[in-house]
C-alpha cells in the first residue's frame, strides 16, 4: 500500500513536470517566435507584449527608448508586440523611404485615441487616421482646394495675410503694454501662437483673431498641447492596451484627450455651424464654404461629404498647424541660444537680402539659402513627428529582406533616419552648412524627411515651410535672443511628449536689434 502511494505520487510529480515543461516550451515558443522572413526584435511578453522593455527604459519618451534599443540591437528593423499587436520599427533610411513609397504600406488602424477624438464610437473619421477610399477622396479634396486659398503655392492674398501676420506678431513683442513679455523675457514658443493660429484659421473661414484676443488664442493652443501631451509616438498605452480604460478611466491622459477633444470639435463645430448659417454661394471665404457648398449642391456621389467628417477634416489641419510649427519654433530657437553664432549668420544674410525697411517675404525665400539651412538643420535634429504616424500594412508584402504580413503596423523612425551616420556626417551636431553646397546655395538632393514622402506626405508640408520661414525671418531681422540674465541654457532633453514632440515651453530674453 505505502509502496503504491510512492509509486502514484512519483507519477503525479512527473505529469506535473512534462506539463510545466509543455507549457513552459509553448511560452517561450509565443515569446519569441516570429513568422517567417520576419524582422527579428524584442521579446513577447503575454498581455503586454514588449511594452514593459520600452516603457522601463524611458517611461516619459518611449520614442528615446526605442531609439536606444534599435542601436544596442543593431537592428535596421525591429519586430515588437504592442499588447497583443505586432508593431515593426523600421530604422534604416533604405527600409524607410520603401516603407513610404511602396503602396501596401499606405493604411493607418485607428486605435482608442483616434476614437475618442473622432467623438464618433463606431467610425473613425477625417484624414490622419483614416485610409482607404474616403481617407484618398478627402485627403485629395483638402489638397486641391487649401493650394487654391495659398496653401501650396503662392498667391498674392495669401501672402497680404502671411504679411499682416508677421506685422502682428512683431507688434506684439514690441508694444509697450505687451502680455507676451515681462522685462524683455518671453515665453517659447508662445510668442508665436497667435500668428500659426490665424494662418489656419485664414484657410478655414477667412477671420482672424486680433491681437486683443491674444489669450483666446494661448488657451485653444495650450488645450492642443495638452491634447498631444496625452499619447505619444510609439503609439501609446491605451491603443494597444484599450482594457486599460476600464481599468484606470483616468490615469494616464485618458480624460484630458476626451476633454480636450470634446472642446475642440465643438470649437471647430461652432465654426462649421456658423459658416453654414450666412453661407453664400458667391462669396466663399474658405475651405469650410467650399465643403458646404459641395454638400448643399450635391455635386459628389461620396458619403463622406458630410458635416461630422468636415468637422474631424478640420480638427485634423487645425492640430498640426497649430502645434507642429510652434513646436519647430521653439526647437530652433534653442539650438540658437545654443549657437549664437549662426543667429549672427542669419541676421547678416536678413540685412544684406531684405534690409530693415520692409518685412521678408516668401519671394525672399529663395536667396536667403542660410537662414532656410537653419531651419532645415533644427527640423532634422527635432523632426517633431518622430516616428511619423503609425502605418498599416495593408496586403502582406516585402520590405527590404523582410516579409511583412498584412496588419502589422510600422513605424518609421524618422529620430534615427535624422541622426543616422551613413547619411549625416557628425549626425549629432548643429550644423546648418550640411544643407549648402560649395556655392552657398541649398543642396539639390536634401535628404532630410521631417514631413515624410509618398501619399502619406505631410499634406501641410509647403504651409509650414512657407510660414516658418518667413516669420523666423521677421523675428531676427527685428530682434536677437539670449538667455534670460541667470538662466541656463533650456536642456534639450527636456520634451513636451506626445505624437508630436515639442519642448517644454522655456523663457528668452528677446533684445530689439539696432539700426
Ligand atoms: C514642422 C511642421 C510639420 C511637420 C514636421 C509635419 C510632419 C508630418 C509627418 C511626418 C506626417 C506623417 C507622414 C506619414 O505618416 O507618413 C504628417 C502628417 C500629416 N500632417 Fe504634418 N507636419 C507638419 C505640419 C503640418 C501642418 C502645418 C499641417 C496642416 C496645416 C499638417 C497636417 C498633416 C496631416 C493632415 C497629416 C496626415 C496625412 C495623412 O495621413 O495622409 N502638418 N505630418
Amino acid at each position: 500500500m505505502h509502496c503504491y502511494f510512492k509509486i502514484s505520487s512519483i507519477m503525479s510529480l512527473g505529469l506535473i513536470l512534462i506539463f510545466i515543461v509543455i507549457i513552459c516550451y509553448f511560452v517561450h515558443q509565443f515569446m519569441i517566435s516570429r513568422p517567417k522572413d520576419y524582422p527579428s526584435g524584442l521579446v513577447r511578453w503575454p498581455i503586454f507584449g514588449s511594452m514593459l522593455q520600452i516603457y522601463w527604459r524611458n517611461f516619459k519618451h518611449p520614442f528615446m527608448a526605442v531609439h536606444q534599443l534599435v542601436k544596442e540591437l543593431d537592428l535596421p528593423m525591429m519586430s515588437t508586440y504592442l499588447g497583443n499587436h505586432p508593431v515593426v520599427f523600421i530604422n534604416d533610411p533604405d527600409s524607410i523611404r520603401e516603407l513610404f513609397s511602396k503602396p501596401e504600406f499606405q493604411g493607418r488602424s485607428p486605435g482608442l485615441v483616434a476614437k475618442l477624438r473622432s467623438r464618433n464610437k463606431d467610425k473613425v473619421l477625417g484624414v490622419i487616421f483614416t485610409d482607404g477610399d474616403e481617407w484618398s477622396e478627402q485627403k485629395r479634396y483638402a489638397l486641391r482646394n487649401f493650394r487654391d486659398l495659398g496653401y501650396g503655392r503662392r498667391s498674392e492674398s495669401f501672402e497680404t495675410v502671411l504679411e499682416e501676420e508677421t506685422r502682428n506678431l512683431i507688434t506684439l513683442i514690441t508694444d509697450e503694454n505687451s502680455v507676451l513679455m515681462k522685462d524683455g523675457v518671453a515665453e517659447v514658443p508662445q510668442i508665436f501662437y497667435l500668428f500659426h493660429l490665424n494662418m489656419i484659421l485664414n484657410v478655414f473661414d477667412g477671420e482672424r483673431l486680433s491681437i486683443s484676443q491674444l489669450p483666446d488664442a494661448v488657451k485653444l493652443v495650450d488645450i492642443a498641447f495638452l491634447f498631444l501631451s496625452s499619447t505619444e509616438p510609439t503609439g501609446g498605452a491605451f491603443d494597444f492596451l484599450p482594457w486599460l480604460q476600464y481599468v484606470l478611466p483616468w490615469k494616464y491622459g485618458l480624460k484630458d484627450i476626451v476633454d480636450t477633444s470634446t472642446i475642440l470639435n465643438k470649437y471647430l463645430g461652432d465654426m462649421v455651424k456658423k459658416c453654414k448659417e450666412n453661407h453664400s454661394s458667391e462669396h466663399l471665404r474658405g475651405y469650410i464654404d467650399i465643403f458646404v457648398e459641395k454638400m448643399l449642391n450635391g455635386k459628389h456621389n461620396h458619403p463622406s461629404y458630410n458635416e461630422d467628417n468636415l468637422v474631424n477634416i478640420l480638427v485634423d489641419f487645425w492640430f498640426p498647424a497649430v502645434t507642429t510649427v510652434s513646436a519647430a519654433h521653439g526647437f530652433l530657437f534653442e539650438y540658437l541660444l545654443y549657437h549664437p553664432e549662426v543667429q549672427i549668420n542669419m541676421q547678416k544674410e536678413i540685412d544684406l537680402i531684405v534690409g530693415r525697411s520692409r518685412l521678408p517675404t516668401l519671394h525672399d525665400r529663395k536667396n536667403m539659402p542660410y537662414t532656410e539651412a537653419t531651419i532645415r538643420e533644427a527640423l532634422r535634429l527635432k523632426p517633431i513627428v518622430v516616428m511619423a504616424l503609425t502605418h498599416r500594412c495593408t496586403k502582406a508584402a516585402k520590405l527590404g529582406d523582410y516579409w511583412i504580413p498584412e496588419n502589422t503596423l510600422l513605424s518609421p523612425n524618422l529620430y534615427n533616419y535624422h541622426r543616422d551616420e551613413k547619411l549625416w556626417k557628425n549626425p549629432h551636431v548643429f550644423d546648418p552648412m550640411r544643407f549648402l553646397d560649395e556655392n552657398g546655395e541649398i543642396i539639390k538632393k536634401d535628404p532630410s524627411l521631417p514631413f515624410g514622402v509618398g501619399k502619406r506626405v505631410c499634406p501641410g508640408e509647403t504651409f509650414a515651410r512657407h510660414n516658418l520661414f518667413v516669420s523666423t525671418a521677421a523675428f531676427f531681422q527685428h530682434f536677437s535672443i539670449e538667455c534670460p540674465f541667470g538662466s541656463p541654457l533650456p536642456d534639450l532633453n527636456d520634451l513636451r511628449n506626445g505624437i508630436n514632440l515639442s519642448p517644454n515651453p522655456f523663457k528668452v530674453k528677446i533684445v530689439p536689434r539696432g539700426t
